[in-house]
């Protein structure tokens, strides 16, 4: 199985991607980390917990990390996510005891512990754990087999014209991920914006019939509305779990080997995830972009994951 430690902010779609983890049998995952974005650090956690409640996750330590950015000031997307940050189902008590270390320290220990090459980092919100990570212990920069981070976009923006959330709220962050020597697989706004929970994905999901199912099914009800009202979707892209499934099969996603680069000067272009296709790609580029999604084979994972959770609870 693919060693995997996912690093979020629940969030709905993030909550997708712990279920999809949680459940497909290819994936090992090592640990949850969060860190502040969608909402607060403490309602992100919160949620983390949750969900590896919800999902009956065992013996996989949870840990929170950083509560504001590297350099800026907070901030979260209540308008999509609400106001717990998980709007819309209701949520149960954890049973999961948060792992005592900060979640920087988490992720440098899993790396330092396993062999070389064998753990993706899946981050799936804003960089702030990561680029701390890598800053405290470089070590895992040649140690980690690569990152698979949802986030940017090469030609799309959903918190500007052009940057997406999880890096504008934190680009110094991902300058610095972005600018280490690991691979680093950009899931961008091109590719997950075709991850659309449309009422025949909708249909599948309740069709699985367990608790988790249902809590899917409630957070999808939300996540519907909110996109549409704040962002004019018909219906939501599901993004974070587009990250999670490229780590299982990663012909599900085409991808392009490019040179990106953040923005971190512009009035109009902070945050912007600057892909540079002009031909041909350096040979020392160690970045790409997911640029095409098997939409059907995709949502398969999602609801197989399900399927395997089946009743935990
Ligand atoms: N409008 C909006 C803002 C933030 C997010 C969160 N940030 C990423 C998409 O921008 C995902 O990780 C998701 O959790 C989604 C929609
Ligand atoms: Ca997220």
């Amino acid at each position: 199985p693919k060693k995997i430690i996912l690093d979020c902010d629940p969030g709905h779609d993030d909550a997708v991607a712990i279920l999809l983890a949680h459940g497909n049998p290819d994936i090992e995952l090592l640990a949850v980390t969060t860190v502040v974005g969608n909402q607060t650090l403490e309602k992100v956690t919160k949620n983390a917990l949750a969900v590896g409640t919800i999902a009956g996750i065992t013996g996989v330590p949870f840990a929170a990390g950083c509560g504001r950015p590297l350099v800026r000031t907070i901030e979260t997307a209540p308008s999509i996510h609400g106001e717990t940050g998980m709007d819309g189902p209701a949520q149960p008590e954890s049973t999961i005891e948060l792992d005592p270390r900060h979640a920087v320290d988490l992720i440098i220990d899993t790396v330092m512990a396993h062999e070389p090459g064998t753990v993706t980092l899946v981050p799936t919100g804003g960089l702030t754990n990561i680029a701390l990570a890598a800053r405290k212990e470089p070590r895992i920069v040649e140690r980690v087999k690569e990152v698979v981070l949802m986030g940017g976009g090469y030609h799309v923006g959903n918190w500007s014209a052009v940057a997406e959330f999880n890096i504008i709220i934190d680009p110094e962050a991902a300058h610095i991920v972005f600018n280490e020597k690991w691979p680093v697989v950009m899931v961008g706004l091109d590719l997950t914006h075709q991850a659309l929970a449309t009422p025949d994905v909708v249909e599948k999901i309740a069709a699985v019939g367990t608790g988790p199912a249902k809590f899917v099914m409630e957070l999808m009800e939300f996540f519907t509305q909110t996109y549409k009202d704040a962002q004019g979707f018909d219906f939501p892209p599901v993004h974070d779990p587009c990250a999670v499934a490229y780590v299982i099969d990663p012909s599900i996603v085409t991808t392009r080997k490019v040179p990106v680069d953040i923005e971190l000067q512009g009035t109009l272009t902070l945050g912007m995830t600057v892909a540079d296709f002009r031909a041909p790609a350096p040979d020392d580029c160690t970045t790409s972009v997911a640029v095409d999604l098997d939409h059907a084979r995709f949502w398969d994972l999602v609801t197989d994951a399900l399927v395997r959770i089946g009743e935990p609870a």
